[in-house]
């Protein structure tokens, strides 16, 4: 068993951004600048939108963070979308979610200009994903195109089993994995929790990517021997012997499946550094206008 380290990955990716925000600066260009809007006082939003403060800090990206308490209104949250969009400043932002029941999510996002959603979940951009065209890569399914790619896994041709169906990774990481540029080219099933038989499809995985927040969904007996496994739950689980009260449980059973895999990325330390690198990623891209010119 190989490990995918995300955590180092994460942290080359994040040198190969500083030294071309170096660059950058050097010859006078704009310093990229990412803004956060976080709503509520979530532990895991809290600690993400943080963490992605940090890379910024780290990077030599400007950052703005914007909070509300969970009270806000969406009107609030739209002119404040409103602001960002016209802000020249900066150059990328997001809306943390999840959002406040109260809130309309998709009015949200879609108030967002596709040109600074560096997230990727404004229709525009998830549209030209699906049709090939220049955009902004959802981050979870950008990172773990990284990991394949810098770990030299070969997908063409593989059975790719992918297991949750949200808007952010499942769909996204399936459309990806199928197109006709590396790391793709694999054939892909997708399940969700209408999927008569689990097992049956899992088993048949040569890379089996998990996206649903169930800690241990995936046990060894549903793994096939050598598989590339790929683990994107964070779910916060209580543990009293933690100075916190929690750890991070992926949704894939780690100890037992290790065994028998080629490949598979830990939680903490797998995928999730992986979003943060690559939403730097696309916020560089901003700067540089690449996507959209
Ligand atoms: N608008 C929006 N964009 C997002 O990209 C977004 C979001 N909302 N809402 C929630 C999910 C989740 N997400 C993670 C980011 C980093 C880690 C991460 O760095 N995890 C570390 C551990 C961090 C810790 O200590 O808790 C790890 O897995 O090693 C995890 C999960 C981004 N998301």
């Amino acid at each position: 068993m190989n490990l995918l380290d995300g955590k180092k990955t994460s942290e080359t990716i994040q040198d190969e951004i500083a030294a071309e925000v170096a660059a950058i600066k050097e010859k006078g260009g704009k310093v990229p600048h990412l803004a956060a809007i976080l709503v509520g006082n979530d532990g895991g939003s809290v600690t993400y939108v943080n963490n992605k403060v940090l890379a910024c800090e780290r990077i030599g990206f400007g950052s703005s963070l914007i909070r509300y308490e969970d009270t806000v209104t969406e009107e609030e949250l739209l002119t404040k979308i409103n602001e960002l969009n016209n802000d020249n400043e900066v150059d990328g932002f997001i809306v943390q979610l999840p959002l406040p029941k109260h809130i309309n999510t998709e009015k949200v996002i879609e108030a967002i200009n596709p040109k600074k959603d560096v997230d990727g979940f404004h229709p525009t951009n998830v549209g030209r994903m699906v049709a090939g065209l220049p955009a902004y890569l959802p981050a979870t399914p950008a990172g773990i195109l990284q990991l394949l790619k810098r770990y030299e896994i070969e997908t063409k041709g593989k059975h790719c089993v992918v297991v949750g169906r949200s808007n952010i990774v499942g769909t996204p990481m399936s459309i990806l994995m199928s197109k006709c540029t590396y790391p793709g080219e694999a054939t892909v099933t997708i399940c969700h929790r209408n999927t008569v038989n689990l097992p049956f499809h899992t088993l048949q995985a040569d890379i089996l990517i998990v996206a649903v927040g169930k800690p241990g969904l995936i046990t060894a007996d549903m793994v096939k021997e050598g598989a590339v496994v790929i683990d994107v739950g964070t779910t916060r689980v209580p543990d009293a012997t933690r100075k916190s009260g929690f750890r991070l449980r992926g949704d894939v059973d780690f100890e037992n499946v290790a065994e028998k895999c080629s490949y598979i990325t830990p939680v903490p330390g797998g995928v999730g550094p992986l979003t943060i690198a690559m939403l730097m990623t696309n916020t560089l891209r901003a700067a540089k206008k690449e996507v959209y010119g």
